[in-house]
């Protein structure tokens, strides 16, 4: 089929933007007979602000409008941060080749460059996420966890005039906008980042072989097997990206290595386990690890 236009829709923060820019400039490297244009959307997640996230209306926010515009084809492709894309997707559309992945860490942003342990007493630290609040509070119960939402600049501003003491970012974000902000990093197996977190989840037609074939020049094997694993790890406890649920995946080689935790949301109780396999199994290591913690109790702490 002799197509050559491929409409790319986006949310129209800043980082999103710089995302579907960067996977616009590798569709094109790879195949310069094609065009690719951007298509800016405002979804649900970015109209309702005043609320923290779990309140709003929970599981794909800032999705639902681009599969609908998928759907009636006024978009052919999406572009997501992986963490924020359902494991299920509505039907007809399908998850395209994962790319690099960025750094999947989280980082602790403060303007003094504070770890974990070195901050203050009682310090306030910005996060609206029940995953990084319980991670925060297993390590430091006397940390006052504040909700602070908006996009990462908001959230930067925030900080700066003292809402908080410090933040809780992913340094991926950090890192695609450029930003020096002052940030170490949430290390795991201390502390671990939300499934998918770093990677870009390309969404599009199941149907549309043409685009599936043009986009496997952007896949990373390594990146799609991590992602895979983390998913099914997350499909298998029955989880959305609002659960205090986190993942950390490692491939060597043909070899995949996953680390699970599920915590409960005040940080006092959690339960975790690891798993390791064939990279080409990547699907199953994350099942095998999510029934796992299902079998030791996992849903008493949901
Ligand atoms: N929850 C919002 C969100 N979705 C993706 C990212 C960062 C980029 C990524 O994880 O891929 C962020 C900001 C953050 O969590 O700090």
């Amino acid at each position: 089929m002799n197509r050559r236009v491929v409409r790319v829709g986006t949310r129209k923060s800043p980082l999103a933007l710089r995302q579907s820019r960067w996977v616009m400039d590798r569709l094109a490297a790879a195949w310069p007979e094609l065009a690719c244009v951007e298509v800016p959307m405002v979804t649900e997640g970015d109209r309702v602000l005043d609320q923290p996230l779990d309140q709003a209306g929970g599981r794909g926010l800032f999705v639902a409008e681009m599969e609908e515009a998928l759907l009636r084809g006024d978009i052919d492709l999406a572009v997501h941060s992986m963490k924020d894309l359902p494991i299920d997707l509505a039907t007809g559309l399908t998850l395209g080749p994962v790319p690099l992945r960025a750094d999947p860490r989280d980082v602790l942003v403060s303007r003094e460059g504070w770890t974990l342990e070195e901050l203050p007493y009682g310090a306030r630290v910005g996060t609206g996420s029940p995953r990084r609040r319980a991670q925060l509070l297993a390590h430091r119960p006397d940390l006052q966890v504040v909700a602070l939402r908006g996009n990462l600049e908001t959230r930067l501003r925030k900080l700066e005039e003292g809402q908080a003491e410090a933040l809780v970012l992913a340094a991926a974000g950090l890192d695609r906008m450029g930003y020096g902000a002052e940030r170490v990093p949430l290390e795991p197996p201390a502390f671990l980042p939300a499934v998918g977190q770093g990677a870009l989840g390309l969404e599009l037609r199941a149907g549309d072989a043409w685009l599936l074939d043009r986009l496997a020049a952007l896949r990373d094997p390594a990146a799609e097997a991590a992602t895979r694993a983390e998913r099914a790890f997350l499909h298998a406890l029955g989880g959305g990206c609002h659960l205090p649920i986190a993942a950390w995946s490692e491939v060597r080689g043909d070899r995949l290595h996953l680390l699970g935790r599920v915590v409960r949301t005040d940080g006092a109780r959690r339960l975790e386990g690891e798993e390791e396999g064939s990279a080409d199994a990547a699907e199953d290591v994350g099942r095998r690890l999510g029934e796992g913690l299902l079998a030791s109790g996992a849903r008493a702490l949901l």
